[in-house]
């Protein structure tokens, strides 16, 4: 007990040392439903409506416009204060010096540590096993991501989580804790009040009309961790 209180401690220490800031609102792009222009002016409306982490997730294959969008990405996030995630490729992350999010078949996190070193931000999925987040965190995940909590626009498959999750979740770890499918303003409330640090969010709020009202709705996202 007195050896994981010491770790905790020493963990949060190295994080506040470090500015990281994983509490808040974490944007999530989706190329689908960000094309046509979108990427940039709505993920600059999430940063300034007060995004504290903004993932890139893209799933095509096309190196150079990914590199490119994760180039421009790095550079809002650089002048919103906020931390770049890339999904899934830990070479892309590497090459920008910016942080990473593996799934459970995206490639060891212990590698991805080694690789980009010990300051970057890097999360893993652990979808609704504490057995994945024990593992996670000995590897050196900086968060532990666990859903989908709700019925998900964007992956209507990925394996469902209960809020009971988080309690368990809070009480074993230290490390800060994303949630993650389906979440809205509605349903955000309960996952901070059961333990999430972080709220991760896609279709509620980059499914808009304009980059004003992703602002808004970044906005008061952020406005529920105050
Ligand atoms: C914050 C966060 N949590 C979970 C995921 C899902 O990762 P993964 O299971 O690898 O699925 P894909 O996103 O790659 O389809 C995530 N991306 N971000
Ligand atoms: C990418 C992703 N991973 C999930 C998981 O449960 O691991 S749910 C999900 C989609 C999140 O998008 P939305 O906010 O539109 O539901
Ligand atoms: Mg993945």
């Amino acid at each position: 007990m007195a050896n994981t209180c010491r770790a905790a401690c020493l963990w949060i220490f190295h994080n506040e040392e470090l500015g990281m800031n994983l509490r808040g609102l974490y944007a999530i792009t989706d190329t689908p439903l960000l094309a046509g222009g979108k990427l940039l002016p709505y993920a600059e409306a999430a940063l300034i409506g007060g995004a504290r982490l903004l993932q890139y997730r893209d799933k095509s294959g096309d190196a150079g416009r990914r590199f490119d969008e994760a180039q421009a990405l790095a550079e809002l996030c650089q002048r919103h204060g906020a931390t770049l995630i890339i999904n899934d490729d830990l070479e892309l992350a590497a090459r920008l010096g910016v942080g990473l999010h593996l799934g459970q078949t995206d490639g060891s996190l212990a590698a991805a540590r080694a690789r980009l070193g010990a300051e970057v931000v890097i999360g893993g999925t652990c979808h609704a096993q504490l057995e994945l987040a024990e593992r996670a965190v000995a590897e050196g995940a900086s968060y532990i991501a666990f859903g989908r909590f709700f019925n998900s626009n964007t992956k209507p498959g990925a394996p469902a989580a209960t809020v009971e999750l988080l309690d368990q979740a809070r009480a074993r770890f230290a490390q800060p804790i994303v949630a993650i499918g389906g979440v809205t303003l509605g349903t955000a409330p309960g996952l901070i009040a059961r333990g999430a640090s972080m709220v991760a969010v896609i279709h509620t709020l980059f499914a808009a009309d304009s980059a004003l009202e992703v602002q808004d709705r970044a906005r008061a996202f952020a406005a529920l961790f105050d």
